[in-house]
């Protein structure tokens, strides 16, 4: 079966062109930000940028909706779904329309969404698959003012090619003081005491509590939130000990915390805070089996998430006198029902989600993600990028032609591929370098090989946030391989080659000695190169189209080739040849900066010396 589809089939001579990508995503970017692949339909909705001489950015529309959309000055559309601190909505406002559309139903934010580039959410909403397919393609980001992103369906979202970030430090000191206010009004049952005596009751008996000092606290979890709430319950004389599989050893170690095993840490607590993300593993963790290991009596805080709690099983061991109390900011549903026991339960303090809701962690959090999402519409890389890596943005202006340079050398490759035949075999992508492989971040320029392998021979946009999905889906086997070349580390790449194993070639030349078809090129002055095809060398710039032609190497080809593109006021930007020995075979290859029509390319293939050729399309 073959892997990708195969290319449209071009024959070699006579060359039949068709346009080879339905798509609109300009390849000339430095990096494909999410909004460089917004698909045909969605363009007519959407293209507010327009990507002018300035290399920079990114845009991407078809060329009238984004002369259109530019000339009418339009902005990207961002929906706040949920209330957000006003710094943030005043940055938002510079750079978008911003509608702010608080409490919507599921069926009224799929009704709208398919006009928003951006939606910003906390977690009261939950961004479902359903929301994705809505936004048939427009939606680019989706940005969770807070942490948690278990409200936000993520694989969804990356099918869909739409980036997610969040806020992830903004509100941690908020979500860390409100564990410590549940943990001390529980032990000193502070609420139920505050109801008791507003209802004209003095109640001092009853309302006995019990000391912190010198108790054990067992810390869930112990990341950002956990190590700040560990921080403090040592302030307040707690013995602290933590559980958490990923969390460094030195870090428990500053804060002075002894990490257990999960059982460990459960049985020896009096006191248990739980600050953990809900994961499929953390779903229910806190169940039947969890309460039978832990401390008769113990008390538990819960300000990470409802889910991680097995509800039925806390009112069961509140009721039996396992848990003595729970402290609760979080609930599997939200709202939780209003008869529910656990909420009702004598035992048990609750707050409606206020971990993260003081006015400094608003503020903070509202910044935080309109940076965020102003970035990621902008087309950098975000650093709190859910769904994608991160790529610092030095390390982005590094690659920058590099990454360009990966897309165009993919884009040739696959059209160097035999109509019919498809891709059979292994992508194998090898980088010279003399940088050490750890200072070298491969997964854009991985990302941007996809990118030009199945664009060109699909409907499906690629970027940085579905390219392995894409790739994997489409049964694309990629392996990379690093070279060390002494040399200078300052440059990151010497060469980027792509290998296609196992194919038919539409340019037999193409094919190397091993018979890959194999593509190489470098950056030389910040410019992207190819630089071999097959086994021979070339050296064209790859900011236009590219022919390559095989010929009996002779004197005058290149003029004769130069005045048939030059009589149908095609520009050449650069021609090169190769050959193996004077008189033998040699490659020609030529830049070219306007797609040639059928007929020009037919006279050049009916010149006789030339043996084969092809023209290879380097732009949407
Ligand atoms: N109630 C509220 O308003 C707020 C709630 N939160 C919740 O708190 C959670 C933690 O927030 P941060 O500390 O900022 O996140 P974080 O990512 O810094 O820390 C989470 C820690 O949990 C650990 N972890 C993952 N799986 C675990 C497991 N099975 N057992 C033990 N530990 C595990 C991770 O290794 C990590 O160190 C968030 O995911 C969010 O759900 C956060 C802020 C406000
Ligand atoms: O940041 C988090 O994970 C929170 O739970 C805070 O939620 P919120 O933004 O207040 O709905």
């Amino acid at each position: 079966m073959a892997l990708l589809p195969p290319p449209p089939s071009h024959s070699l001579r006579p060359l039949t062109l068709t346009s080879l990508n339905p798509t609109t995503s300009l390849s000339s970017l430095s990096f494909l930000p999410p909004f460089a692949s917004i698909s045909l339909p969605s363009i007519r909705l959407s293209s507010h940028y327009h990507h002018l001489s300035n290399r920079s950015l990114r845009f991407i529309p078809s060329a009238s909706s984004a002369i259109a959309a530019a000339a009418a000055g339009a902005k990207p559309t961002v929906i706040v779904a949920e209330k957000l601190g006003d710094a943030g909505l005043a940055l938002l406002r510079e750079f978008a329309n911003v509608d702010c559309a608080y409490n919507l139903s599921p069926e009224e934010l799929c009704a709208k969404i398919s006009l928003c580039d951006a939606l910003i959410v906390r977690s009261g909403t939950k961004v479902t698959r359903d929301v994705f397919e809505a936004s048939k393609g427009r939606l680019k980001v989706v940005g969770r003012a807070g942490v948690g992103i278990d409200n936000v369906d993520l694989q969804a979202a990356t099918e869909s090619g739409c980036l997610v970030v969040n806020a992830p430090t903004a509100n941690t000191i908020a979500a860390a003081e409100h564990a410590i206010a549940l943990l001390t009004a529980m032990a000193r049952n502070v609420a139920a005491a505050d109801a008791s005596l507003k209802a004209g009751k003095w109640q001092r008996n009853k309302y006995v509590g019990v000391s912190l000092v010198g108790k054990t606290l067992a810390v869930m979890g112990f990341g950002k939130v956990g190590s700040e709430v560990a921080r403090r319950a040592k302030g307040l004389g707690l013995h602290v000990v933590a559980h958490d599989p990923y969390a460094p050893v030195d870090r428990a170690r500053a804060v002075g915390v002894e990490l257990l095993p999960f059982d460990d840490a459960v049985s020896t607590a009096d006191f248990i805070s739980l600050h953990m993300p809900l994961t499929p593993t953390t779903n229910k963790l806190f169940n039947e089996e969890t309460f039978a290991k832990v401390k008769k009596g113990v008390r538990i805080v819960n300000v990470a998430r409802g889910g991680v709690i097995d509800e039925e099983a806390l009112v069961q061991a509140l009721d039996d006198g396992t848990v003595a109390q729970a402290a609760l900011d979080v609930f599997t549903e939200e709202p939780p029902p209003r008869d529910s026991r656990l909420v009702q339960h004598e035992n048990v303090t609750v707050t409606p989600h206020l971990g993260a809701s003081t006015m400094e962690a608003q503020e903070g959090v509202a910044i935080e993600i309109a940076q965020a999402v102003i970035g990621a519409l902008k087309g950098e890389l975000a650093a709190t990028a859910v769904n994608a890596p991160m790529v610092p943005p030095e390390v982005l202006s590094e690659l920058s032609p590099y990454v360009t340079l990966a897309e165009k050398l993919g884009r040739l490759a696959v059209q160097l591929v035999s109509g019919g035949s498809g891709i059979k075999g292994v992508v194998k992508v090898v980088y010279t370098s003399s940088r050490d492989p750890d200072d070298l971040d491969t997964r854009l320029l991985r990302a941007m090989v996809i990118k030009g392998i199945v664009e060109p021979i699909s409907s499906v946009f690629v970027n940085i946030v579905n390219a392995d999905y894409v790739s994997k889906q489409r049964g694309l086997r990629l392996s990379e391989e690093r070279i060390f070349l002494d040399g200078s580390p300052e440059i990151p790449l010497q060469s980027i080659q792509i290998h296609l194993g196992n194919v038919e070639a539409r340019f037999a030349s193409a094919l190397s000695d091993a018979g890959d078809i194999r593509v190489e090129g470098r950056v030389k002055d910040g410019i992207p190169r190819l630089t071999m095809v097959g086994s021979l060398s070339v050296d064209v710039s790859l900011e236009g189209n590219v022919i390559l032609c095989r010929q009996v190497d002779q004197p005058g080809m290149i003029g004769r080739v130069g005045s048939i593109l030059g009589g149908k006021n095609v520009n050449v930007s650069f021609m090169s040849v190769a050959r193996n020995a004077p008189r033998k075979q040699a490659i020609m290859a030529i830049g070219v900066d306007e797609e040639p029509e059928k007929e020009t390319l037919q006279m050049i293939g009916e010149i006789p010396a030339i043996e084969e050729f092809v023209f290879l399309k380097l732009y949407s």
